[in-house]
């Protein structure tokens, strides 16, 4: 069993510990938080070790009845790969600890392509990152991009990409995050972080990305336009779709036209949080024209598509499983993944 330490319990940690728990090869040493609130009484009631960042804090959690297993840097120890799930920025500061301890880390996609040197995404270069010592898997929106052009660039070739990000303002728990009443061009100069972290993954396609945040909570939303090597069908597309297990598809038939309704709909799946792991690309909106002009509106779940990418980044960097088509079987299958259609 692959011993994992989480090292920031948020929304990604939280989500990244729930799903490597139930992978048949692998297991939950513990996870972090800085402060006793609801998140560590989950981790309690979920069974995982609880470590802490700063252990003079250790009375704090006592006192609100949330048991300390120790500190971060005990719990470093004990794990075989550490998945650094802290507020962007923070996890290149905890660099030095796996360092001291010659762990393998996996850092998320607030933090630089350099802390690690190595960006990933299953779908597009598991097979590079196997036995690596440190990888970042890519961001959100990274993530949802990264996937469906490797697709379209594998079948038909892509000569270049145009996407533009409509980010939601922050998770639905973040009660601080905004715009209450705006849209915020960010950034305002061309390109947005995006493209360039595409080509960290996918180095040799041609993107422009713009990106702006609205007063959202639940999911973004991506329009995006590919200029084809080679002429395409909508239908040839669509059955593309079909067939890779992370690209969902929502149908016109679902009355579906919204992040809102996507939501519902993965809620009512029972999905765990209502969480939408792959992208949801809207059928209708697929449009080629002139042949080689590929159009689309896809969702993408900020708090969840990162995580099966995660889980898959820890398959890799541990080195027994030397496939992305398995280790993505082994993902989806354990947490329950079957795309939409
Ligand atoms: N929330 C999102 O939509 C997405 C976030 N990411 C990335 O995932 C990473 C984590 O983001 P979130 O989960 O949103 O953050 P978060 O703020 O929800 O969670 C971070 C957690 O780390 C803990 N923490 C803070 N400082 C710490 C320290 N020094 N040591 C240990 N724990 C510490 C906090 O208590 C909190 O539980 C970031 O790199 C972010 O950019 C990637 C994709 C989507
Ligand atoms: O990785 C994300 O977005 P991004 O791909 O736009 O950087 C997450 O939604 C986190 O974004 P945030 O930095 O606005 O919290």
């Amino acid at each position: 069993m692959i011993k994992v330490a989480v090292n920031g319990y948020g929304t990604i940690g939280k989500r990244v510990a729930d799903a490597v728990s139930c992978q048949p090869d692998m297991e939950i040493i513990g996870v972090s938080k800085t402060k006793p609130g609801a998140e560590a009484y989950v981790a309690q009631k979920r069974g995982y070790p609880l470590y802490i960042a700063d252990i003079s804090k250790k009375d704090a959690f006592t006192k609100a009845g949330i048991q300390v297993a120790g500190s971060v840097e005990e719990m470093i120890q004990k794990a075989d790969i550490v998945v650094d799930a802290t507020p962007g920025g923070v996890g290149e500061g905890n660099k030095a600890l796996y360092e001291k301890y010659q762990k393998k880390a996996i850092w998320e996609g607030g933090e630089e392509h350099e802390v690690a040197g190595f960006s990933f995404n299953a779908s597009c270069n598991y097979e590079q990152a196997i036995g690596r010592q440190y990888a970042r898997v890519v961001s959100c929106n990274t993530t949802g991009l990264c996937r469906i052009i490797k697709l379209i660039d594998s079948v038909f070739g892509v000569k270049k990409v145009r996407a533009t990000m409509v980010r939601r303002g922050g998770d639905p728990g973040d009660i601080k995050r905004g715009p209450i009443d705006a849209i915020v061009l960010n950034p305002v100069t061309i390109p947005s972080h995006h493209g360039p972290d595409v080509q960290s993954v996918l180095p040799n396609i041609n993107i422009i990305t713009s990106a702006m945040i609205v007063p959202t909570t639940l999911m973004h939303m991506h329009f995006i336009n590919m200029e084809l090597k080679n002429p395409a069908t909508k239908e040839q597309v669509i059955e593309l779709i079909k067939a890779h297990s992370r690209l969902g598809l929502i149908e016109k038939s679902t009355g579906i036209t919204s992040t809102a309704q996507l939501k519902e709909f993965t809620s009512d799946l029972l999905r765990p949080r209502g969480d939408l792991w792959e992208n949801g690309i809207f059928a209708d909106s697929l449009s080629v024209l002139d042949g080689t002009d590929l159009y689309l509106f896809q969702a993408i779940h900020q708090e969840a598509d990162v995580v099966v990418e995660t889980v898959d980044c820890i398959r890799a960097m541990a080195g027994d499983v030397k496939t992305a088509m398995e280790s993505i079987a082994m993902t989806n299958k354990a947490v329950g993944l079957t795309a939409i259609r």
